[in-house]
């Protein structure tokens, strides 16, 4: 059986992620960083790894873009995974008595308008993943808390569900990547992400973004990233996509004239972004 690395314990949404990607034939390797979860990939200790790259709301995590390069992962693929919040609590909790909430930074962000009109004197309590929030209510069994996550969650650590959907945007979505230590070619491969540096003159980016639409190549993404120790300095990632192969090709070898220090990080299959019914 496979082992995947995810941040976060069993019922957070990496792991539901992870579990969704691989048809939940796979053993989680539950970690408290992501700085672990990259290091057990690199010293052989998983398969894979399972790591959430882009909020529809919060945005990029840069800090990840950076751990994929300082640990030279492959990106084998991607999963968009519906992002629906939930407020539970351990049974007999009614929203009265709730004075302290507890989630994830990124989910207390994602639910900020139900907190301010239903809670708005609440402590706000952020944790490492959702899940363990969800699990401190259960082992301390909190009359005074709630916890904000997933419907798998408060099915494992047996709360009671005190409302649901309470993000504040409803097409709220992440998106994970699926990393491992050395690649894996895919004659299926449609998508590509990759990083490179440009100079400091007029038009460097614009023109290895001209030779992307010049073959025929979808940009998915782009993404500056501050390079450490070097003011004004950015390296850029990009997702691209295309339908013919040959046109990624092409583009490739046309883009390796204009940029600097290229790197490949992955060939995958892309995703669609689902709608998962939780
Ligand atoms: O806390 C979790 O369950 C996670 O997996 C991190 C997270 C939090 C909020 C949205 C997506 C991922």
């Amino acid at each position: 059986m496979k082992r995947i690395a995810v941040q976060g314990i069993v019922g957070s949404f990496h792991e539901d992620a992870a579990q969704r990607y691989f048809n939940k034939k796979i053993e989680v390797v539950e970690c408290k960083s992501f700085t672990s979860v990259c290091e057990l990939v690199d010293t052989d200790k998983v398969d894979y790894a399972v790591m959430a790259i882009e909020n529809s709301i919060a945005g990029s995590l840069l800090k990840n873009y950076q751990l994929i390069r300082d640990y030279h992962l492959r990106i084998i693929g991607e999963i968009y995974l519906h992002i629906q919040m939930n407020l539970m609590a351990v049974k007999g909790v009614k929203p009265s008595d709730i004075t302290d909430i507890y989630s994830h930074p990124v989910a207390l962000q994602q639910c900020v308008e139900y907190l301010e009109q239903y809670f708005p004197n609440a402590n706000l309590h952020e944790g490492l993943d959702t899940a363990a929030a969800a699990k401190l209510m259960s082992d301390e069994q909190l009359p005074h808390a709630a916890a904000i996550g997933n419907l798998r969650s408060a099915e494992l650590y047996k709360l009671n569900i005190l409302e649901t959907g309470i993000e504040t945007n409803k097409k709220n979505y992440t998106r994970f990547l699926v990393l491992a230590k050395h690649g894996n070619p895919t004659e299926k491969a449609n998508k590509a992400s990759l990083c490179f540096e440009v100079g400091h003159f007029y038009g460097s980016l614009a023109r290895v973004l001209n030779v992307f639409a010049e073959n025929e190549i979808n940009l998915a993404k782009i993404q500056s990233v501050p390079v450490i120790g070097k003011p004004n300095e950015y390296t850029i990632h990009v997702d691209i996509e295309w339908e013919k192969l040959e046109n990624y090709d092409r583009a490739l070898h046309q883009a390796l004239k204009s940029v600097s220090s290229l790197a490949i990080l992955g060939e995958y299959e892309r995703s669609e972004i689902y709608m998962h019914d939780q």
